[in-house]
């Protein structure tokens, strides 16, 4: 079968509302999703959101709905000790009667393409199912655990709250979390910046993956310092109302907390919410404090520990040179990569913390893997020993996974709060 063309389209947005093929695109791409059909003029007010993103899609001749979508942007992620710029690629749907036909692959290969072309160093996605894009050369990277806390049973170790907190809005939202989502997201390796439409959706709920259905019980709190100063902020909705008879249930969609101080007054808030019984977060860090803040850990339970980040190397002398690492060492690594992105043999020498290099070298390796190995590595949230005994890492000079896992160790466990 001759490769598809993959056409690129560019969302024009005029007061608020997008043109008509961004939203026969966005139409096609809800329905591959199976999500509810939403009505023309909403879905152009929400594809508004598309604007300065960069789409795709594949046409057939008389149709003018795209048979697969594919919708990337450059955002920025934190990475150990500095921060990368990642393609962020999302929305990959091919209609149900055209699938297995190799158009995942089409529109993924010319995306990668173009963002290798304009120097980006990294792409990103989160998944859907857990065997699609190691074959394109995607790791998996970060994992988020959810978690549930009894908040009738939970006691604070520091029993007096500190600080203020101030309710926001759908008006209010944006200005004051941005700056703190943009401070917190720096504790965090694998942590991804949040664009600007996402702060209002997040607050009423209105996306096209819910059918622009809005949600009216989100609320959002902001936490600030003795002096003033934001220091984080939850939003969060009603999962179960109170007339439930352990009270209700809150979810919370987003927590970013720039001090210890922050995270336990946000946390303590979400406690001691009335006629709430307990508070779920399902996007939670796999290495929440929250047990350590209460006199009795046993109120928090640990749930599913779900696959987030997937990431795939594009450059690997940008993407290396981007991080900092914690110890002096010079490691040679093979890397097979049949896209070529990523291939070839490169020492990654760390003698100057400050300017670490990875450059192209004729050294017999240290250890060989592949470029979705390399993708998992990259944030330090996956132990190169644990991959060598898996077999998908080869030490080829004896002790260098542990070398490796020495060098790579992140300052803190890859968490990226918000899918997409
Ligand atoms: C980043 C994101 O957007 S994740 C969202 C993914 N999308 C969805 O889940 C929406 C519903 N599903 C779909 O739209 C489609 O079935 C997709 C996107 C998952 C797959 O699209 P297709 O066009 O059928 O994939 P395509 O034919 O290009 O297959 C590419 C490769 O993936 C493999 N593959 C495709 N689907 C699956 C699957 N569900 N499980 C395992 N492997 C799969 C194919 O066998 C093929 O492998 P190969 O290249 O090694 O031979």
């Amino acid at each position: 079968m001759s490769t598809p063309e993959v056409r690129r389209l560019v969302p024009h947005v005029v007061e608020g509302v997008a043109d008509a093929d961004t939203v026969t695109w966005a139409r096609a791409m809800t329905a591959a999703f199976l999500r509810p059909r939403v009505e023309p003029a909403d879905l152009a007010r929400a594809a508004a959101s598309y604007a300065g993103q960069r789409l795709r899609g594949v046409y057939e001749t008389g149709d003018p709905a795209p048979v697969v979508t594919l919708r990337s942007w450059d955002s920025q992620m934190t990475v150990p000790g500095g921060e990368v710029t990642v393609d962020a690629v999302t929305s990959i749907g091919v209609r149900s009667t055209h699938r297995r036909r190799g158009l995942l692959r089409a529109v993924l290969v010319d995306d990668l393409a173009e963002a290798a072309r304009a120097g980006t160093p990294v792409a990103a996605l989160t998944s859907t199912q857990g065997a699609l894009y190691e074959r394109f050369g995607f790791g998996l990277a970060s994992w988020t655990r959810s978690l549930r806390l009894d908040a009738r049973a939970a006691r604070f170790r520091v029993p007096e709250p500190t600080g203020r907190l101030r309710t926001l809005d759908v008006a209010t939202l944006p200005s004051a979390a941005a700056p703190v989502q943009d401070r917190a997201r720096r504790r965090h390796p694998g942590s991804m910046d949040r664009v600007g439409h996402s702060w209002s959706a997040l607050m009423t709920g209105l996306n096209t993956f819910s059918g622009m259905v809005p949600d009216r019980g989100r609320h959002a709190v902001l936490w600030s310092d003795a002096t003033g100063r934001p220091g984080g902020y939850v939003v969060y909705r009603v999962a179960r109302d109170w007339v439930a008879e352990d009270g209700g249930e809150i979810a919370v969609l987003d927590l970013q907390a720039t001090t210890p101080e922050s995270y336990r007054e946000l946390w303590r808030h979400l406690a001691s919410l009335d006629l709430v019984g307990s508070v779920t977060w399902s996007d939670a860090s796999v290495d929440e404090p929250l047990p350590w803040l209460l006199d009795d850990h046993r109120p928090v339970t640990a749930g599913t520990t779900r696959e987030m980040l997937w990431l795939r190397i594009l450059d690997v002398p940008a993407a290396l040179g981007a991080r900092r690492y914690p110890v002096t060492d010079r490691v040679v690594l093979a890397v097979d990569d049949p896209a070529r992105y990523a291939a070839g043999t490169w020492a990654l020498d760390t003698t100057d913390p400050v300017a670490p290099r990875a450059s192209s070298t004729t050294d017999e390796p240290d250890v060989a893997l592949d470029a979705a190995t390399l993708g998992a590595l990259y944030l330090g949230g996956v132990d190169p020993r644990v991959l060598a005994r898996a077999g998908r890492l080869e030490e080829r000079t004896p002790g260098a996974a542990g070398r490796l896992a020495r060098l790579l160790a992140a300052p803190s466990v890859p968490w990226n709060g918000i899918r997409f």
